[in-house]
């Protein structure tokens, strides 16, 4: 057809998805179309054509509804339609791609639809909507009304209580299903959590507000209604979806209830990289789409990769290949390169920090600039030992998905009481430390450090203090921790453990995810160890702290140049030309939580696919052979032998290049026999100094 020359740009898998349903050059709604789309693929780009192309041949922008992922997703749609549509419609392209106004995500979306008919269902359309934060308080306030907070045995925090909650709401299935698969040690709430629940409902009618969970849920129920399900779903004539591999229930269930013969339907997405189980998406909306309605939908799978080069992908599709169930695809590429994939096996942590920064300096020598390259990890506190180590050689970078290590309130706490103890007279550490302990506030605070303040010895000042008004039993051990810390009895770095030990039930009482947040702290105990001493480990820390305006930490000038450091999760859809994954090693990749049934070990395995397909043109592996974990089970914090992950089976290994790292020179090498062959009778000497 004349005048869409942009077909032109894209292979034959591509197009086949961006005209189905375009007969003649006239766009119809057709058939279900479920596009899966590989890594690398051009998913976004297959997307974005298809909605202009619908556009360009006829259909009405005010009747797609195109649902994404995220809102930046969408804007970037909206900007790549109105582009392509610009090839043949010059200036109306603007005023076409502004039209598509039913473009967002299934949460913004539903907002929408459900104040429009509001009325209709009973609910006040002036409704305001709580974000998780506001949730979670709201559940606490019902929490402490009920009782429970005060029950003798734990009862769930806040955070919990809404994650039970949320899962339930969105995978659809009976709050004892979900609490036996997911929460078993609070399936002795399960009676508790049912009221605790329905009076958060109540409580949420009462004050017209709706939470997160509430958009999908109301909407999904306006869905179960025929007349209504119509009456929306006629408002479309074209429904696309993007990144369906990573839906719940509730959203399918709404997509169902809106074109139950899925006529003008498109899906696309990549069953291999569906990591959002957690959230409950279920990777069976998309590996059982064809199927799920009344005529069998159109299947296009797009295998060619525009990423990677060839040997990334063949040690990616190696570790995919093994999943217990997908739909096949085996993604090619014509990059071809000499450069394997490296599997870089380092003794630690420290030397896995080092060896990517060296590695990252060099790849910048070479002309790779440093937003031309990415870390990649499970858990955000993983990259703990490398921020410091890029503080130190004075690498900027910005992380993803979790704060800055040591810009985490809990972490900024330890340090403050560290700091506290250092120099009573910091008060700012001081006002920091003392408002954590329950019953002070700031003018108490003030109150205790105007006193240490005009004593020669602060610190003896504090231990005579009569505690303030209302401070409860908080005080003492508050006290005797700075004492502990003043009299230096147990030394270096042993301190660092004692305010750990102080600080554990603030962090508990604190912050909901304090598991997380202590496994940070465990961290920070072992770079802590790397240094001689408390003032020195202070000093250099505070000397040059990773980013100066902390609070404000966002992404830096466009203009400068920084690395990227993401937990693989916030790491989606994104591509860089180097990738580097840490810690490849089961206990991380798996994690520890995801070693029970298949289906997570599977997601787990879909995490490294999704990190190694990052990749452009080279992929570094990292094999620690320790690293620290703390201590679940009552097995206390440990160094533990780490195995290279289960997901890199031996048989792979030709795909990798394998290599061990410092490289050991020959020199050093007879240096260190040298060192080894020094024998010393150490008890001998020891008992000579006495006899
Ligand atoms: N037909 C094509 N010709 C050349 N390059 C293409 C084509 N389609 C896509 N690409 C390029 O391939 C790369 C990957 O595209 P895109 O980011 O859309 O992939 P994706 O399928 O969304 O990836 P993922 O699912 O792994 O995040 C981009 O750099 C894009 O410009």
């Amino acid at each position: 057809m004349v005048g869409d020359a942009y077909l032109d740009r894209l292979n034959d898998a591509q197009r086949a998805a961006v005209t189905h349903g375009v007969v003649n050059g006239v766009a119809c709604p057709a058939a279900p179309l479920l596009v899966i789309a590989g890594a690398g693929s051009g998913k976004t780009n297959t997307l974005a054509h298809r909605v202009a192309h619908l556009i360009v041949s006829g259909a009405d922008p005010r009747r797609i509804l195109l649902l994404t992922f995220s809102r930046r997703a969408s804007a970037e749609m909206a900007r790549r339609v109105e582009r392509i549509c610009g090839v043949v419609l010059g200036d109306r392209a603007g005023i076409m791609a502004d039209a598509l106004a039913w473009s967002g995500t299934f949460h913004g979306i539903g907002a929408r639809i459900i104040r429009d008919y509001a009325e209709q269902i009973g609910i006040n359309p002036a409704f305001s909507i709580h974000d998780r934060e506001d949730s979670a308080d709201l559940l606490n306030l019902m929490r402490h009304e009920l009782g429970f907070s005060k029950t003798q045995s734990r009862f769930p925090a806040k955070g919990t209580c809404l994650a039970i909650y949320s899962r339930v709401v969105n995978s659809q299935l009976p709050l004892g299903d979900v609490l036996m698969r997911h929460y078993p040690w609070c399936a002795m709430w399960e009676d508790q959590l049912k009221s605790l629940f329905s009076t958060y409902v109540a409580a949420k009618q009462a004050q017209n507000v709706l939470d997160y969970d509430d958009l999908l849920l109301v909407w999904a129920q306006m869905m179960a209604e025929p007349v209504l399900a119509e009456e929306i779903g006629a408002r479309w004539d074209h429904v696309l979806v993007d990144e369906y591999q990573d839906t719940n229930r509730l959203q399918d269930s709404i997509l169902h209830g809106m074109k139950p013969d899925g006529r003008g339907m498109t899906v696309v997405g990549d069953d291999a990289q569906s990591i959002y189980a957690f959230r409950a998406a279920t990777v069976r909306n998309i590996l059982d789409f064809p199927s799920s309605f009344p005529n069998p939908g159109t299947v296009v799978t797009l295998e060619r990769n525009y990423r990677s080069s060839q040997p990334i992908l063949a040690a990616a599709n190696a570790v995919i290949e093994q999943a217990t169930e997908r739909f096949s695809k085996t993604l090619w590429t014509d990059r071809l390169s000499d450069a394997l994939p490296r599997l870089v096996s380092v003794r630690d942590d420290a030397d896995q920090a080092r060896y990517i920064v060296e590695r990252v300096l060099q790849n910048r020598e070479e002309g790779m600039a440093l937003m031309q390259q990415a870390v990649l990890f499970r858990a955000s506190h993983h990259s703990g030992s490398l921020e410091v180590e890029l503080t130190r050689c004075n690498i900027p970078f910005v992380k993803f998905g979790g704060l800055k290590f040591l810009d985490s309130a809990h972490v900024k706490d330890v340090l403050a009481m560290l700091r506290f103890a250092q120099n009573p007279r910091d008060r700012v550490a001081g006002f920091r430390i003392l408002q954590l302990l329950p019953g002070v506030g700031p003018n108490s605070a003030r109150r205790v450090l105007d006193t240490m303040q005009a004593a020669p010895d602060p610190l003896m000042a504090l231990a005579d203090m009569k505690a303030p008004p209302r401070a409860g039993e908080g005080w003492s051990g508050f006290v005797g921790t700075m004492q502990g810390l003043r009299s230096r009895a147990s030394g270096w770095p042993a301190e660092i453990g004692l305010v750990r030990h102080w600080y554990e039930p603030h962090l508990e009482r604190l912050h909901e995810d304090a598991t997380m947040r202590l496994a940070d702290l465990v961290q920070l105990e072992q770079i802590a160890g790397g240094y001689p001493s408390r003032e020195k480990f202070l000093t250099e820390l505070t000397l040059d702290p990773p980013d100066a305006t902390s609070d404000q930490a966002g992404v830096p000038l466009l203009d400068e140049d920084y690395l990227i450091l993401s937990t693989i999760h916030s790491a989606k859809g994104q591509e860089w030309r180097s990738v580097f994954v840490l810690n490849a090693v089961d206990g991380c990749i798996p994690s520890d939580l995801g070693t029970g049934e298949t289906e997570e070990i599977d997601e787990e395995r879909r995490l490294l696919y999704v990190a190694m397909t990052r990749a452009k043109d080279s992929l570094d592996i990292m094999v620690p052979q320790r690293f620290y974990v703390h201590g679940q089970h009552g097995m206390g914090d440990r160094h533990v032998y780490a195995a290279r992950t289960r997901f890199i089976e031996r048989a792979m290994l030709p795909l990798f290049e394998s290599m061990a790292w410092p490289i050991v020179t020959p020199e050093e090498e007879k240096r260190q026999d040298g060192v080894r062959q020094v024998r010393i009778d150490m008890g001998a000497r020891l008992r000579g100094m006495w006899g």
